[in-house]
């Protein structure tokens, strides 16, 4: 199961990429069996042709072209030697390369849970932007058309999903979505020559599922499709639909007036309000007078500070290119370890400050950003998103008192600083449901804010979280700044 936890394919877009070149190879494999099975199939052609124009030959007379020596020795050679020899070449296996190129690479796959943590994703999406499974499949997210769409076996495998567990509203709109790319034309399974037959087995799926409705059509079709065959198996699967579906029911339709805090600001709803201001911060470090940060008062208690431009290209590359080769699975932390967590679904990868020069600089320019020391704080995370990618809403600090500790124990995070590497072009903001505060990500910008009080206990209003991502590759930095080290610049107060 562990191991399983470290592929999860769907858990970033970046770490997806393998998946796409492995797919390349595949295809390769592909082209040189068609291409094999061409070269054997031209071969046969050609054989059956020339065998045909002997034949002719002899038909006019056969007793005649027999009397002919060099007939007769030729017809003795090949029904001896050439007949066999055609034998063993059609029994030749083919495309066993191909077939050992993917078993070589079985491991690699994605596994049954990823499929199951990509189907989950595909609902998130769907319910955080309030998406109509028809625009879904037909690649309309969010008001823009994308040159995509999904197929009639993905749709297949989102209704079966989701009726395997129990949401049988969601699954009856996959399927419809499936059936009606069928009437359309497409078709279910690239490896079935039989059409008709294949609705049939769709729709006799729907009809144990119950969803009568959805197979009507489908049955119609196959009854068009129909051979001798399977006229008549049809036809009684059409009778069983017309006996059962008068109990056909319907999933009551949930009135979408449940929107959370957290949706609205997902969906970019908040108010906007105008930031308290702007300024430059010339201040703590002399280097700040020549190159003054660009600073945002967003919120003052909890304090939330925006800065931008605070990092540059060549930083953002830098981290990328550092961290792409580590990216892991992203833990939380629960009940005093890291743990994986569907609420946090991204891949990481931590980085010492002290790892180089550009690091170090980034070090030192949060503590100018944030006038709090990193002494004894966490290395950076390098974070990128994948599909339907999100952190559930949270609290960066740990809460000490729910878990019982002793005062000289408790250390916790005082300070958040959230740098964003890369633009989303959909979704992936950063929300705070409580403040109705959301920042959409841009590169080179950052967030900070306070965790705590200022007489160090939790600030339950900095509950946030990490939209998913509906279209893009989200790429963040987090430091996690520790509160015990700021004694001397930052003491803590009573209440
Ligand atoms: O990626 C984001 O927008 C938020 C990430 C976050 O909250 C975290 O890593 O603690
Ligand atoms: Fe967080």
């Amino acid at each position: 199961k562990n191991e399983e936890q470290e592929k999860s394919h769907s858990n970033s877009v970046a770490g997806m990429e393998k998946l796409l070149e492995l797919e390349s190879q595949f295809i390769e494999g592909f082209n040189n069996y068609a291409n094999e099975m061409q070269a054997k199939l031209s071969l046969v052609r050609s054989f059956v042709t020339a065998m045909q124009t002997e034949q002719a030959k002899a038909a006019q007379n056969r007793e005649h072209y027999l009397s002919n020596p060099l007939n007769a020795f030729a017809l003795i050679r090949r029904m001896h030697r050439d007949w066999i020899e055609w034998k063993n070449f059609i029994e030749e296996p083919m495309g066993w390369a191909q077939a050992d190129l993917i078993n070589e690479h079985k491991d690699q796959l994605p596994s049954k849970t990823d499929l199951e943590d990509a189907c989950v994703a595909m609902k998130r999406l769907k319910d955080v932007y309030n998406l109509k499974t028809r625009d879904m499949a037909n690649g309309l997210l969010n008001d823009i058309q994308y040159n995509v769409s999904l197929n009639a076996l993905d749709t297949y495998e989102l209704g079966s999903y989701f009726h395997n567990h129990q949401d049988t509203q969601l699954a009856r709109e996959w399927f419809s979505e499936c059936s009606n790319m069928l009437l359309d034309g497409e078709i279910l399974h690239p490896i079935t020559l039989d059409q008709s037959n294949m609705l049939f087995i769709f729709a006799s799926t729907l009809v144990k599922m119950k969803y009568y409705s959805v197979a009507r059509p489908l049955i119609e079709l196959a009854m068009k499709l129909a051979n001798e065959k399977n006229t008549q198996k049809i036809l009684n699967l059409r009778g069983e639909i017309e006996r059962l579906s008068p109990n056909e029911t319907f999933a009551e339709v949930i009135a979408e007036n449940s929107t959370s805090l957290y949706q609205k600001g997902c969906r970019g709803q908040f108010a906007t309000q105008s930031k308290l201001y702007c300024q430059y911060k010339f201040s703590p470090a002399p280097f700040l007078r020549l190159a003054p940060l660009k600073m945002e008062l967003s919120h003052l208690d909890p304090l939330i500070i925006v800065y931008y431009d605070v990092l540059s290209a060549a930083e953002i590359k830098q981290l990328q290119c550092y961290a792409r080769p580590l990216l892991d699975i992203a833990k939380v932390y629960e009940d005093g370890k890291n743990v994986f967590q569907p609420v946090r679904t991204s891949k990481g990868t931590w980085l010492d400050r002290n790892y180089s020069n550009w690091s170090r600089t980034i070090g030192r320019r949060i503590e100018d950003m944030t006038d709090l020391t990193l002494n004894d704080s966490a290395e950076m995370q390098i974070l990128n998103y994948g599909l339907g990618g999100h952190y559930a809403a949270h609290y960066d600090y740990f809460d000490f008192v729910k878990e019982n500790k002793p005062i000289n124990e408790i250390n916790d995070r005082i300070a958040t600083v959230l740098f964003y590497l890369t633009q989303v072009d959909q979704g992936g903001a950063t929300v705070f449901p409580r403040l109705q505060q959301s920042f959409s990500p841009q590169p080179g910008m950052a967030v900070f804010w306070l965790n705590l009080h200022d007489d160090g206990t939790p600030n339950n209003q900095t509950l946030h979280g990490a939209c998913p991502v509906l279209v893009g590759s989200k790429w963040v930095m987090t430091q996690w700044i520790e509160e015990r080290s700021q004694i001397y610049t930052r003491p803590c107060l009573k209440r």
